[in-house]
């Protein structure tokens, strides 16, 4: 099971300096959308430089162009880039052939998918590597549970692993590892912690 650690800061410096302190704890470094938006993909550059021992991830939640998107994170250095899971079918299909390509990846994220059961198998079908099951940041103080579309999941998916992401903490995490996810993604967390490091080896000892 691997550790994503998700770096939603505007400001590049802030999130080096937070994986600078998580770096040999991790296998996945995100580099968030609200820094790409800000930044751009430069800063995937830069972190993969940094180190090359870890995955990087470009989250740039494609919705179309699949392939020419795709590649611009690849080409800056990603390793897996994600792509909406209500985008069509064609541009899933289009990014994950780049991936293919590439010898990269590609990580489907069910974000705002109304019927996540007849959708699930349709992804499944393009067999992308990874298909995120992801509580957004706008409904993470709604009461939302995902244990449910987690398990959904989970049983649905026979060609892709799952990854699962959005306000997990220690407090969820025991109950999201019943289901076996491939990848957990920590944001939040360990970001907003006063002491980074400690809230990601918190993580760790849950995931050992
Ligand atoms: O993609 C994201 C938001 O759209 C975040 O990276 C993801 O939700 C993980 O962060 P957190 O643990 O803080 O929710």
């Amino acid at each position: 099971m691997k550790l994503q650690l998700a770096l939603d800061s505007s400001n590049s410096q802030e999130a080096k300096r937070i994986l600078e302190k998580v770096s040999d704890l991790v296998d996945i470094v995100e580099v968030g959308t609200p820094l790409l938006m800000k930044e751009g993909v430069k800063v995937v550059t830069e972190i993969k430089s940094a180190y090359p021992q870890l995955e990087v991830l470009a989250d740039l939640k494609i919705m179309d162009a699949g392939d020419i998107e795709a590649s611009i994170g690849f080409e800056a250095g990603a390793d897996i880039v994600t792509v909406l899971g209500v985008a069509h079918d064609v541009t899933i299909g289009r990014a994950v052939n780049q991936a293919r390509t590439l010898s990269k990846k590609v990580m489907i994220d069910l974000i705002a998918v109304s019927d996540v059961r007849a959708r699930i198998d349709q992804i499944d079908a393009i067999a992308p590597d990874y298909c995120c099951v992801h509580t957004a940041f706008d409904l993470q103080d709604h009461g939302m549970d995902p244990l449910r579309e987690i398990q959904l999941v989970q049983s649905a998916l026979k060609r892709t692993q799952m990854a699962v992401a959005g306000g997990i903490n220690p407090g969820i995490l025991p109950d999201i590892l019943a289901y076996h996810p491939a990848v957990v993604i920590v944001g939040g967390f360990i970001t907003n912690h006063p002491e980074p490091r400690q809230a990601a080896l918190q993580i760790k000892e849950l995931l050992a």
